[in-house]
């Protein structure tokens, strides 16, 4: 049986304790591997590593030097493509259809971009007129914040976990990352691709572990870490920032949302289709951008939702090796006990179940997974747990909306304020409406659709802060002012 270890000051080490945890296959329920769970001592050495790291080589590097070294990081990422996509689906179960577009090549993106963001930034510089006439001169300039602790779930592991990783690397931190429980492995091996890429030792540190009373709470309540960025449960996002208050620690939180999808009556109607079946069902539901709640103007919604009843049945449920497969399971028991709970929810609270709303039948070698049914509701109340709470599963509720105010104020009803998707060909509406939602992304006739430069994040109960191109520098560095009296 494979065991994953924690990868500390450059080194595959077991921990002193002796403790182990299953690493278990969302897509057969079987056990794949066994994972070395870190105790205080571990995070200690990780941190520890990741300190001095700052002082050695990493820390006097250029700019243009570090880049080149991150570049040779996600060169190293697409040269060893299969081994992350086998890795990523193993953990995930996702179809390898999805993962090798999105998970994979996204997380070898993430180091190019950033590393050519930074050879490239400016900074800011302020002329100043003093009394005696001679003046001063204000320039800026950007230092490492020092060691930042990676905090990144299960749903996109390699993709959220390199977003935060390439940024704060290019910047000139060292990390020290702690992945999902749930997800274990391409941090892993991502550790073999920055010993491989030259990135000195301690610079990128794993830990593995879960997160109360284990290595999550140990790296947030470690004393000797500057910041942390997380992406997570709106719930943990809070604990996180209560355990950095202390000592005035930096937080960047990306949390939970309840996205609203916003269908006209004069969308394109495929191109809406389309893109609410993605952003419904993609990855299993599990996207913290994904729609729950869809809203469609009453001409078309008993249109729309034959429409989206019959995309979300054509979905091709499967194990991420199946080339047909589109859809696959959520990603442990634990969730789909969650998932399902809300399933029964929506029962009870009087929903119409469009299509789907249980466990479907698998063939037996894939029975002990944690697979669900794409699902669709109508006809529940706005205040119903179902349309108001973050599910984090394969389903969506569908209501009809007679104006845009009205679909404005639905749409920004509730507490989260992560993501939103219009559907519309009338371009002063798109832009009207997209103005008015609460929430840190909005897109027009589209979902998911990045590009990496652009603010990320959400408002509200949905997040803290901004990352993405140069909003990135602002949480991984400390921006000085220099002022010189001329
Ligand atoms: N991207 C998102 O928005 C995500 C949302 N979720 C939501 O959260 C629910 C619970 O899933 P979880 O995996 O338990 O999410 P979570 O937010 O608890 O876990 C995310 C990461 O935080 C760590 N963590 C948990 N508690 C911690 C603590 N006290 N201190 C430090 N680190 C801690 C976990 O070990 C994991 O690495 C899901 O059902 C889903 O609704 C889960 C994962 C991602
Ligand atoms: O950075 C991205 O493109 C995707 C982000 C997705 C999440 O943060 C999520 O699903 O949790």
């Amino acid at each position: 049986m494979k065991e994953i270890k924690h990868f500390i000051n450059g080194a595959f080490v077991g921990s002193a304790s002796g403790k182990l945890f299953d690493n278990v296959s969302p897509a057969n329920g079987q056990v794949i591997g066994r994972v070395h769970e870190a105790g205080r001592a571990e995070v200690d050495a990780a941190v520890k590593a990741a300190r001095a790291a700052l002082k050695g080589p990493w820390g006097k590097m250029t700019v243009a030097e570090r880049a080149e070294i991150l570049h040779r990081v996600a060169d190293g990422i697409t040269a060893r493509f299969d081994e992350f996509l086998e890795a990523e689906c193993l953990d995930t179960g996702k179809p390898k259809s999805l993962a090798s577009h999105i998970d994979i090549p996204r997380g070898a993106a993430n180091f190019k971009v950033f590393a050519d963001l930074l050879k490239n930034v400016a900074n800011e510089t302020f002329e100043m007129a003093t009394p005696d006439g001679a003046g001063a001169l204000n320039y800026g300039v950007r230092r490492p914040k020092g060691v930042i602790g990676v905090i990144s779930p299960w749903n996109l592991p390699l993709l959220l976990m390199t977003w935060k990783v390439g940024p704060a690397l290019a910047c000139g931190n060292c990390v020290v990352v702690k992945p999902s429980e749930e997800t274990p492995l391409t941090a892993t091996l991502l550790g073999e691709v920055m010993q491989a890429a030259g990135v000195p030792a301690g610079v990128y540190n794993v830990v593995h572990g879960f997160g109360g009373d284990s290595a999550g709470a140990f790296l947030t309540e470690h004393p000797d870490v500057d910041a942390y960025t997380f992406t997570g449960e709106t719930g943990t996002g809070e604990t996180i920032m209560r355990a950095a208050a202390k000592g005035v620690r930096q937080v960047s939180l990306e949390l939970g949302g309840k996205n609203a999808g916003i269908v006209f009556a004069d969308c394109d109607m495929d191109k809406a289709i389309e893109g609410t079946l993605r952003s419904a069902f993609a990855n299993c539901g599990q996207v913290c951008l994904g729609t729950e709640r869809v809203y469609v103007e009453r001409p078309i919604f008993d249109a729309f939702v034959a429409r989206l009843k019959a995309g979300a049945e054509a979905l091709k449920i499967g194990e991420p090796n199946d080339p047909e497969a589109n859809f696959g399971p959520l990603i442990s028991h634990k969730h789909r006990e969650k998932v399902l709970s809300y399933y029964q929810q929506a029962v009870d609270d009087g929903a119409t179940v469009v299509t789907g709303g249980g466990v479907p039948e698998m063939p037996a070698h894939l029975a002990g997974g944690a697979w669900v049914q794409p699902t669709i509701w109508t006809g529940l109340a706005d205040d119903s747990a179902v349309v108001t709470e973050e599910i984090f599963g394969p389903c969506c509720h569908i209501r009809p909306f007679d104006s845009e105010e009205e679909a404005i104020e639905l749409a920004n009803s509730l507490p989260y304020g992560l993501a939103s998707a219009i559907w519309t060909e009338n371009a002063s509406r798109a832009h009207r409406v997209a103005g008015q939602i609460e929430a840190g992304i909005v897109w027009v006739n589209s979902w998911f659709l990045r590009d990496l430069r652009t603010a990320f994040g959400g408002s509200k109960q949905s997040g803290i802060g901004r990352e993405g191109g140069v909003h990135s520098l602002e949480f991984y560095t400390e921006l000085k002012n220099i002022c010189v009296k001329l």
